[in-house]
């Protein structure tokens, strides 16, 4: 396995295993809204307030394409839409080598964590409370059947359960 790639909904912990799994597994790792940070030079909430979604949407299936052809090993985190744009999904599924997971805590934890969160994330920004709440029940109700594709799916507990997701070769015997 080259690449393992991490799925799912804002705060689902996608940027918080995916520097643990490459450690435990010796890969390298990216965090593709870190990488589009660094290569815009600008924040997230930035990039969508001077230039906009659809701007964002557009280098952020750019910026994706490339890493996909990187051949070094690699566990790249997403970000909660990358898997939602036309055409991205059948590509992560038809990648040889590559081991797509969904990371999948309940929503209430999501709404937990989001409600602390909400700041840098401009698709939440604007937004508080049950009003708040509501929009990220909607949003990722939209959103679970493209992240339900995965062949994997991780409840975002134990980094043993998201590790035995990962084949590998067996050790040499001594
Ligand atoms: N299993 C976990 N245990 C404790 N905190 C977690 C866990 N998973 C994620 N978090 C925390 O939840 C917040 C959102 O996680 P993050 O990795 O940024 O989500 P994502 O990248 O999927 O949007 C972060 O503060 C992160 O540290
Ligand atoms: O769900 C989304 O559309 C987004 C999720 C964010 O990443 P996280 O899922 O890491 O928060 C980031 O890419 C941007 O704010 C848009
Ligand atoms: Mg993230």
């Amino acid at each position: 396995m080259q690449k393992v790639v991490l799925m799912g909904f804002m705060g689902a912990g996608k940027s918080y295993w995916g520097p643990k799994l490459a450690q435990a597994l010796g890969y390298s790792f990216i965090d593709l809204d870190q990488y589009i940070v660094q290569q815009e030079g600008r924040s997230i909430p930035e990039l969508f307030a001077q230039k906009g979604e659809a701007y964002f949407r557009a280098q952020e299936k750019s910026y994706l394409l490339d890493l996909l052809e990187q051949k070094a090993p690699l566990v790249l985190a997403l970000g909660g839409g990358t898997p939602c744009q036309a055409g991205i999904l059948p590509l992560l599924l038809e990648q040889k080598g590559l081991q797509l997971i969904f990371i999948d805590p309940p929503l209430a934890v999501l709404q937990n964590r989001l409600a602390q969160e909400a700041e840098g994330r401009p698709l939440l920004a604007q937004k508080k409370g049950p009003a708040l709440q509501k929009f990220i029940a909607q949003y990722w109700t939209q959103r679970r059947p493209y992240y339900l594709q995965a062949p994997y799916r991780f409840s975002g507990e134990q980094l043993d359960e998201l590790l035995a997701l990962i084949p590998r070769p067996p050790k040499p015997e001594q």
